[in-house]
């Protein structure tokens, strides 16, 4: 994993956006796909709000995704191979960066045909605690006309990032705005943050 590591860090370095097209293995993103459309039958998703604590509210205006958080309690093996993965993750990254980290959160995303993520921060105003945003991907076969591409908008020019299975975005949750596109079918991924005191 260790290249995948530094391939994020490294891009992160020179462009405020760390990216890998290969953090998960195929066979850790069949198993969470598989997971994420169980949860999906099961009706076990919710429509994800916008903004924090008394402020939440659904906004299908804004963001049409629904989500379902991961937890270690969940005892789901393939949930806590990803958590293990993140702990490499977040280990390599307070080692070799000092980033400090000392938490994390993470959540299933799943966006029906039709939705998309109108343009953001991940950072709420009262609480500081999002460092950095990870997003990974599960959609096999992603194709150009499938839109639902992640803009990240850089200062002077908008990157355009295709959501592709196993490839992971990573960036400042403070700074960088960014965007999911209307999604012309279903858009399978993980966003999460890591987050310090
Ligand atoms: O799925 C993506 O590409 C971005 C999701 C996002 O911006 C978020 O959940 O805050
Ligand atoms: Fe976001």
């Amino acid at each position: 994993m260790q290249k995948a590591y530094e391939e994020i860090v490294n891009s992160f370095i020179d462009d405020k956006l760390g990216l890998s097209q290969s953090f998960l293995s195929d066979a850790l993103a069949t198993q969470l796909r598989e997971n994420l459309r169980a949860l999906n039958s099961g009706e076990r998703l919710q429509a994800a709000s916008i903004g924090n604590q008394a402020k939440r509210v659904t906004d299908l205006s804004n963001r049409g995704d629904k989500i379902y958080w991961l937890d270690r309690s969940h005892n789901d093996k393939h949930e806590n191979l990803f958590f293990d993965l993140m702990d490499e993750f977040v280990s390599y990254l307070n080692s070799s960066c000092y980033t400090g980290i000392t938490g994390y959160e993470f959540h299933y995303a799943l966006y029906e045909k039709g939705t998309f993520y109108k343009k953001h921060l991940d950072q709420f105003q009262d609480n500081k605690s999002r460092a950095f945003t990870m997003i990974m991907y599960l959609n096999l076969d992603w194709k150009e006309e499938d839109g639902g591409n992640l803009c990240i908008f850089h200062e002077n020019r908008t990157q355009i990032i295709n959501p592709v299975n196993g490839s992971c975005v990573f960036f400042k949750s403070s700074e960088l705005e960014h965007e999911v596109l209307p999604c012309n079918r279903q858009r399978l991924s993980i966003t999460g943050w890591l987050k310090t005191n």
